[in-house]
Parts: structure tokens; sequence; C-alpha cells
């Protein structure tokens, strides 16, 4: 690792994050936390991430939304019957269409919440914890200079109990280490369990699709530093894993977002796979959409 890189390692890296809720409550000073969990079609699992943030509704956590994503299954019903205000994509912003994408309900939160930090889990969480919550709060809390907190841990892959994080480890960590080395010490810069400060999300764009997460890991880095970066174990995260042919076209947004916030040019066409019709190997295209939200705090101001 880099000595710059190594030395943010040492000191911005919680390996057993060690913050009781008492002692966080203590620390927020006034600040208020929102809870945001983005969703398409979750209802097998969206219930059970509602369920392990509500003890913590009227102390650490001031709001819980979940931000429906366009779902046509029982996700509206199933995490508002778990205890969640639940927002539609089109609630928010209305006078915008919504495009497609997580990224997309992300930056469309920042207008349906008020919370001074954030923290984002995935509703596709298998067997979450309430620790997640706490442990990506706590180095907010603390230490004023820091904007983002990015959770880790170990990525079971279906039934072996590693192997996950494909795209994490094939894709994300090798551009990073090419194009931001500063960031390679960030264990898991795709992970969906994060909490950042308000002020800081509302002053960048946000890439509407799966590029959203790289897009603010680069940003954090260019306009607050490395020191604004820290991270915490939360230990084991299993969730729903996509096929080879899904996890390529969200390969190529986050390829396409990073290149772009690193000025590089290239051509964002669509994604030629290939699949297996009776025994033949045929093209399948898919349009990869590389598109950004600019900063909510225009957004609002020019309303
Ligand atoms: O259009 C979408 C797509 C996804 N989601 C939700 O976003 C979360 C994560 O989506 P998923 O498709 O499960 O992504 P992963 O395969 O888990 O991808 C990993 O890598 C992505 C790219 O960085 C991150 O966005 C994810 O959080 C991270 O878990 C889930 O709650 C989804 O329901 C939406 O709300 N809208
Ligand atoms: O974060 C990632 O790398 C992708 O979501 C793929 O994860 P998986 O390999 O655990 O399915």
């Amino acid at each position: 690792m880099l000595p710059a890189v190594e030395a943010w390692f040492a000191t911005h890296t919680w390996q057993q994050p060690p913050w009781t809720v008492d002692e966080l409550v203590a620390l927020k000073r006034g600040r208020t936390v929102s809870v945001v969990l983005p969703a398409l079609n979750e209802e097998a699992t969206v219930g059970d991430v509602v369920g392990v943030v509500r003890p913590l509704l009227g102390t650490l956590v001031d709001e819980l939304v979940v931000m429906d994503s366009g779902s046509t299954d029982r996700t509206v019903e199933v995490a508002s019957a778990a205890g969640a205000r639940v927002v539609r994509r089109e609630d928010v912003v209305p006078w915008l269409e919504p495009l497609p994408g997580k990224g997309e309900v992300l930056w469309r939160s920042l207008a349906a919440t008020s919370g001074d930090l954030i923290v984002f889990l995935d509703s596709d969480l298998v067997e979450p914890e309430t620790a997640f919550v706490t442990a990506l709060l706590g180095p907010l809390l603390l230490d004023a200079d820091v904007h983002l907190v990015k959770g880790f841990y170990r990525r079971p892959l279906r039934l072996e109990s590693s192997g996950g994080g494909r795209v994490t480890e094939l894709v994300a960590r090798p551009l990073l280490n090419t194009l931001r080395p500063e960031l390679s010490g960030v264990v898991q810069p795709l992970g969906g369990e994060y909490a950042a400060t308000r002020s800081f999300l509302e002053s960048v764009p946000f890439a509407a699709g799966y590029g959203v997460e790289i897009g603010l890991l680069l940003d954090v880095h260019r306009v607050h530093g490395l020191s604004a970066l820290a991270q915490v174990n939360l230990g084991v995260r299993k969730h729903r894993n996509r096929s080879l042919l899904q996890l390529g076209v969200m390969s190529s947004q986050i390829m396409g977002t990073a290149l772009a916030r690193c000025q590089v040019d290239f051509d964002s066409g669509p994604l030629t796979q290939f699949v297996q019709v009776d025994g033949e190997w045929l093209p399948d295209s898919t349009d990869v959409l590389v598109a950004d939200r600019p900063p909510m705090v225009h957004v609002v101001e020019e309303r």
C-alpha cells in the first residue's frame, strides 16, 4: 500500500466498532439521523431490514424511510407493515421524471428526509443486524472531519462462506487502484451499507444507477480528501446474489461513472453479452445508463 493509504487505513478503519447505542445517542448533540432503505421488489427481505432498524427509532435514529424504486411486488405493503415510512420515487422532486436505478432513489431520498446524517442500507440483506447502523454512525458522530463511512464485511456467495463481492474484487477495486490509488485501502467500495453527512451528500452529483457508490467515494476524496473517509467492520453480509449477466451490466455502469469522475474519455454505448438460445450463442445488447443527477442543493435552490 502507498504510505499515505497505510497511514489512513491505520487511523480510519474500525475493525471492532466499540460503540453502544447509549454512547452514540450522547454524541448526537442535537444532530438528527435518517435511515434510508432503497428497494426494488424486495418483499422477501425488506421487512427484516426495517425490523432491525426499528428498535433504534426515537433514540439513535430519528426517521426510517423505505425509498421504493418502482416495485411491482408487495415491497410497499411489507415495508409499511414493518414500521417504515414508504416514499415512492415520484413522490419527491415530482417535477422530474424518475430515471431507472438505485442511485436515483438514493438521490431523491435526500429530499424526502431531514436527518443531518443519513445511513443507507440495502433492503435485500439476509440476516441484517441492528449493529450495522450503530457501527456506521460511530465515526461520523465522533469526528467532525469525517463525511462518509463505508461498511465492510465477509461476503458469502450462495452456499459458500466467502467468495462474494465479485464486481467489487474483479472490477471496482482494480479500477480504483489504477485510477485513484489513494482509495485502494477501501475494503468494500461498492457496499450498500454506508453513512454520510447530509452536507456532503447534497453537495455532489449522484449517478442514477449502480455507479452511485463509486461516484460518492471518488467525490468525497476529491472534495474533502482521504481523512473524510472511514470504514467499519460489520461482520458478515449476505444478500441476494445476481447472475453474471446482471453483474456485467452493473460493472459497465460502475466503470462508466468511475471513468467520467476521473476525466477518462470513453464511449458509453450498449453492452454486448452472449446468451445461449437453442444451442446457439447469440449477441444480446443492453443499454448502459451512465447519467448523473445534479447536486441536490442546486435542485432545491432552483425551485
Ligand atoms: O433500480 C434499482 C436497483 C436496486 N435497488 C435496490 O438497491 C439495493 C442494492 O441493489 P442490488 O441490485 O441488490 O445490488 P447488489 O448486487 O447488491 O450490488 C452491490 O453493488 C452495487 C453497486 O455499487 C451497490 O449499489 C449495492 O448496494 C451493492 O450491494 C437493493 O435494496 C435493491 O432493491 C433499487 O432500489 N433500485
Ligand atoms: O458487490 C458486488 O461485488 C456485487 O454486488 C456482486 O456481489 P456477489 O458476488 O456477492 O453476488
